[in-house]
């Protein structure tokens, strides 16, 4: 058997007064997701459980199959195994967002969406400053970059994740509890050092954001997870993606990772390529998982029209040639589904379940007539607890 899954990062959503009352899913021309919810099943699963913060990390575990609440100890050591950054049980990951904050606000998660270059030169400049001991910077995917600690000192944090707090008092949501001082300081370092490095003023005189200062938040020690083919019995997985994130979930499960030339974490990416590339390794690999992060990101600048346009892209570049390579093998399913929604109203993640659709070898149709979230909703399918996902999708599907 054959299994590709495909996330569209954020793509589910809530009715948009801007589209008649319509979803972005439900906006956009998703030909070939329709045509997988029509010969299958589509239904609502809850990835974030509650007393989670929704986020991918979060999210993308549930549907891997693994209970967060048994196996989630933070976002940051996911991303430092996408580059296998040695970690002691006792060394502590940080996330170390580039945030554009004005007028003490929180303006943009994503410094304007920051090139690798530019992160990678700040961070460089940041570390010989910085006087904390214990702490090393690992630049990762543009904003996305960690700090690492090894040291005697505890912490006992509360954080917020930047997307979380758009237009925001900064200061509100600034790290509190047991070592909460050091993060505050080194935060400050950056918001000096950065006020006027030449990177920043390149950027205010092109009118982008400029990276004003750090974001620490997402910490954690290193996860223990069980591989995925120890657990599911499917051998070999590949991961197909633009952050480190899921790079690292990949590493964490025993999966390989297929680079895409030109694939990014935004709307820039390279969506025939990444769709291409998911076909070609199908061929080699017993699943592919394909993620495309730009529908996130468009969601957390309230970009409606880049969101459509980026879900129509992956339908079209991505969904559209990996359904069409899998109905070339005797057996096969295919899942699409968002990890969680992301809000263009608020402009953050949202707790409502997602939708997924399955199709392919033994699913039944149900007759659902396109990939929507009302469309899921009426379902009647509903799954609580998203880790029994895969399971579901692996084996049963109900078919
Ligand atoms: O910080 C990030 O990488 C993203 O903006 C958060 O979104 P995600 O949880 O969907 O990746």
């Amino acid at each position: 058997m054959k299994y590709a899954i495909i996330i569209p990062d954020g793509a589910a959503d809530e009715p948009l007064a801007e589209l008649g009352g319509k979803t972005p899913l439900e906006a956009a021309a998703t030909p070939n997701m329709d045509r997988i919810a029509q010969m299958g099943r589509i239904g609502l699963v809850r990835t974030v459980p509650d007393g989670f913060e929704s986020g991918s990390d979060v999210a993308t575990m549930s549907l891997l199959g693994y209970d967060p609440a048994v196996y989630h100890t933070g976002r940051a050591p996911l991303e430092a195994a996408a580059q296998s950054i040695p970690l002691d049980p006792t060394d502590w990951v940080f996330r170390c967002n580039l945030v554009t904050t004005r007028g003490g606000l929180m303006k943009d998660h994503s410094a304007g969406g920051i090139s690798n270059v530019d992160a990678r030169q700040l961070l460089v400049d940041l570390a010989e400053v910085l006087k904390e001991p214990g702490f090393e910077i690992y630049h990762g995917v543009s904003y996305r970059n960690l700090m690492v600690y090894r040291g005697s000192q505890d912490f006992e944090l509360k954080t917020k994740p930047p997307h979380e707090i758009p237009e925001e008092p900064a200061e509100k949501w600034l790290p509190t509890g047991t070592g909460s001082d050091i993060l505050r300081r080194m935060t400050e370092t950056s918001a000096k050092l950065f006020a006027n490095h030449p990177i920043n003023v390149a950027r205010r005189q092109a009118g982008i954001n400029e990276a004003t200062q750090i974001w620490l938040w997402g910490q954690g020690h290193a996860p223990a997870m069980p591989k995925f083919a120890e657990r599911f019995g499917v051998a070999k997985g590949c991961m197909i993606t633009g952050v480190d994130l899921l790079r690292g979930l990949a590493s964490l499960l025993g999966w390989d990772c297929h680079e895409v030339d030109g694939m990014t974490s935004f709307h820039d990416t390279n969506y025939i390529g990444q769709g291409i590339d998911t076909a070609k390794m199908l061929d080699k690999y017993d699943l592919v998982l394909s993620h495309v992060e730009s529908p996130d990101e468009a969601s957390h600048q309230a970009d409606w029209k880049t969101k459509i346009e980026a879900i129509e892209a992956i339908d079209n570049h991505v969904v559209g040639p990996v359904l069409a390579k899998m109905q070339s093998y005797p057996d096969w399913r295919i899942m699409v589904l968002p990890d969680h929604p992301t809000n263009i109203s608020t402009r953050k993640h949202g707790y409502a379940p997602t939708l997924f659709a399955i199709a392919g070898t033994g699913v039944k149709a149900a007759g659902a007539k396109a990939y929507s979230e009302p469309i899921a909703d009426a379902s009647g399918l509903k799954l609580d607890k998203g880790h029994e996902l895969m399971e579901f999708f692996l084996r049963s599907s109900g078919g």
